[in-house]
């Protein structure tokens, strides 16, 4: 409900009688926000900025560091500039302040231009009725915008600069943001503004950059301890659950009708998750950049409205989001720093009431973040700061060390926290031998597993996988490219689907948005084309199975090379698997063709050397006169009723004396580029459909070979 205003204070001439000051500024709050009383430093904050003093403000996530600048707006006539890093962040904070009857107003490149000219104009005017003026980093970067700050703060209208989740202007911290830097000039041309830096980061070295990159002028710097007394932190093992997705489904079903928030790694993850849990009776919705804009828009909605219980997102989701009731926040993959994971984990329980923080923890998804991460420390320049390997080690300790998770959270941002504190709202302290258990099966699964006896803070410099399937990775990359820069004030690409022209697709995409744009392109086609006929909407096009392929490839590669499978040739093993799925959905149509190949690419992700082996044991190779080492692997695909004269026809087909021989070794063996060799089970495959195509010729079937 709309409230008529307060008459605005001017707190400012009584702020150095505190008392005074206090009571009007409670005042405010009460009116204006129905809250009792400040909580925690944010009274301090108010009155230092009030004063003319640049502050530094670190509170958690949920803290209530937004009315330390709102309070500000409504204490003093003028205006206040709020930098906000997104749009969805800045809309949502506009809508809510509009609701309470307070002046708020955004700028951003997604307005209609007649919205922002009145904007401009109310700006312009002698008595501007804006309080809160939200803006971009991108906006304040440019000339004419920053002529306008000058000529308010000329008209004496400019009281404070807030920089909201200021931590985006330090490399060193998670969120980065390029854009940000360009603020660091904000104090050259509006010297006596007070600057108002809020963060919920609590790395010190994150801390110090924002103070020195904003050049604030000797700050109040207001640190509250980073304890989320109502979240409860747990940890569950991949290596020890025998399928992490119906864990995940029981777990929500046991939470009830809960709010939640599910982070993956990948974008193609995110879509198959919820795929997944939808079909188990979860209302659930994807959400990540490959989405397009208006897509994202309405899955953001539809949660936030409760319409939709859990969000599947990559890491592109959630700055700044406050919604109160998020009673889980469930992390599918270890995430990259204990950064990120406190900044995440802490969208739970906003309401102070209690909640859970779940990290499902893989010894495979460490090494692949490990690989990441190497990765980009080998690429970045001697003076970027991303998050590095020991950066992710803390978050290594966290899941594989014994000990209360909250104690390690606090200490790794040099917070002290006696262990009696925790009160068990921990997995660790509440059932310290089930997790001391966990740990030592971990450690013989995972050596067992790996074949190494070295599980923990391990590393695998050496492997080499398909980085391009987590676009998302680095929330805000330091070149721009692909940074969800996208999500905050422009449309992205997906758009491109409108006008795509046959397979006209970008060689800039992934494989993944490839698909994704294809199946888009696809249904658009069929909504336009009513007339077609349902059968043929269901068909598996060529196009779709080659993009599976690929997919298929590329996790394949990725896996086997982690692994250090040399037996397996993977243009081989992905055509059979593609194959396999083929035969066992074409006739039940794309949709289930579609989950077979995402269910297989996530199976691949999950695999041991040893499931590989015997899954494509068929296109296994080795090398001339080498036999397979050890007893014999049992095949998934036992091939019945195969004559000996297939397998005599096969080779000759081939041109090659025995069958064995046409097993050549892996391209990393053999320089040599040998010609296409199908496998076995293609080879049978292809003659069945020979025959089948013969019948149907009206000639006489011949033998029938099946494979199961
Ligand atoms: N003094 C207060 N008393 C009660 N509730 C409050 C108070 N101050 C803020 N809140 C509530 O706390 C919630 C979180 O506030 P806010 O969004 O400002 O947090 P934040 O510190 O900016 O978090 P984030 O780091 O996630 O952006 C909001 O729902 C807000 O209404
Ligand atoms: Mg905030």
């Amino acid at each position: 409900m709309k409230k008529s205003p307060l008459p605005v204070q001017n707190v400012h001439r009584s702020d150095k009688n505190v008392g005074g000051g206090k009571e009007a500024l409670v005042k405010l709050l009460r009116w204006h926000f129905g809250h009792a009383d400040f909580r925690g430093k944010q009274l301090e904050a108010i009155q230092a900025v009030i004063s003319g003093r640049d502050c530094f403000c670190l509170m958690p996530t949920g803290g209530g560091k937004s009315i330390c600048y709102q309070i500000p707006a409504l204490a003093k006539p003028g205006i206040v500039l709020v930098v906000s890093p997104l749009i969805a962040l800045m809309e949502n904070q506009v809508m809510a302040l509009k609701e309470k009857g307070i002046a708020a107003e955004y700028l951003s490149s997604t307005q209609a231009t007649h919205v922002r000219n009145k904007i401009h104009e109310d700006l312009d005017s002698g008595k501007p009725s804006v309080r809160l003026l939200y803006v971009t980093p991108e906006l304040i970067a440019t000339k004419g915008f920053m002529l306008k700050l000058r000529k308010l703060h000329d008209r004496g209208l400019l009281n404070l600069i807030a920089i909201d989740e200021a931590h985006c202007i330090s490399s060193w911290g998670h969120d980065f943001r390029p854009s940000y830097r360009q603020l660091s000039n904000l104090r050259d041309s509006l010297a006596d503004v007070p600057m108002l830096a809020l963060t919920a980061t609590a790395a010190p070295k994150v801390q110090k950059d924002v103070i020195d990159s904003l050049s604030l002028r000797n700050p109040l710097v207001l640190k509250s301890s980073f304890n989320r007394p109502n979240i409860f932190y747990e940890v569950r093992y991949k290596d020890l659950i025998d399928n992490a997705y119906t864990d995940l489904c029981n777990l929500i079903k046991s939470c009830g009708n809960i709010c939640a928030i599910i982070y993956c790694l990948e974008r193609t993850t995110c879509d198959d998750l919820s795929l997944h849990l939808s079909s188990t009776g979860i209302s659930s919705a994807a959400y990540h950049a490959g989405l397009q804009s208006k897509l994202r828009s309405t899955v953001l909605d539809d949660w936030l409205s409760s319409k939709k219980q859990v969000i599947v997102a990559t890491v592109a989701f959630g700055m700044g989001i406050d919604k109160k009731d998020v009673r889980m926040v469930c992390h599918f993959n270890v995430p990259k720093s204990m950064e990120s994971f406190y900044q995440e984990s802490g969208r739970a329980g906003r309401d102070q009431l209690p909640s859970r923080s779940v990290l499902y923890y893989g010894v495979d998804d460490r090494k692949k973040m490990e690989f990441l991460l190497r990765n980009s420390e080998n690429k970045k320049s001697p003076s970027s700061k991303k998050p590095t390997t020991s950066d992710f080690d803390q978050i290594v300790r966290y899941c594989e060390g014994s000990g209360c998770r909250r104690k390690k959270i606090l200490e790794s941002f040099g917070e002290e926290f006696p262990v009696q504190q925790c009160k068990k709202t921990c997995d660790a302290c509440k059932h310290p031998n089930q997790v001391a258990r966990c740990l030592e099966e971990l450690t013989t699964t995972a050596s067992r597993r790996h074949n190494s006896s070295r599980v923990f803070i391990t590393s695998s410099s050496d492997n080499k996988t398909n980085e391009g399937q987590y676009s998302e990775f680095w929330n805000r990359n330091e070149d721009g490219s692909n940074s969800d820069e996208e999500i905050s004030d422009s449309d992205d690409g997906a758009d491109a689907v409108e006008s795509l022209a046959g397979p006209k697709l970008s060689k800039k995409l992934g494989v993944d948005e490839k698909l994704v744009l294809l199946e888009r392109a696809e249904e658009k086609y069929y909504e336009r084309n009513k007339q077609v006929k349902k059968s043929e909407k269901n068909a598996i096009s060529e196009t779709l199975r080659e993009s599976s392929k690929q997919r298929l490839l590329n996790e394949l590669t990725r896996v086997l090379q982690l692994l250090g499978v040399e037996e397996i040739d993977s243009q081989n093993a992905s055509e059979f698997l593609e194959n396999e799925c083929f035969r066992k959905y074409s006739k039940a149509g794309k949709s289930f063709y579609y989950s077979q190949i995402a269910s297989t690419v996530r199976w691949l992700g999950t695999a041991s050397r040893d499931d590989l082996m015997i899954r494509l044991s068929s296109v296994v190779s080795y090398a001339r006169g080498e036999e397979p080492s050890g007893e014999s692997l049992p095949m998934t695909e036992p091939v019945e009723n195969i004559e000996q004269e297939d397998i005599n026809t096969y080779a000759t087909e081939l041109q090659v004396d025995e069958p064995t021989q046409l097993l050549v070794t892996s391209p990393s063996r053999s320089p040599i580029r040998l010609p296409e060799i199908p496998s076995f089970s293609e080879f049978v495959n292809r003659r069945k459909m020979k025959h089948s195509t013969q019948c149907s010729d009206g000639k006489k079937p011949a033998k029938i070979m099946k494979l199961q």
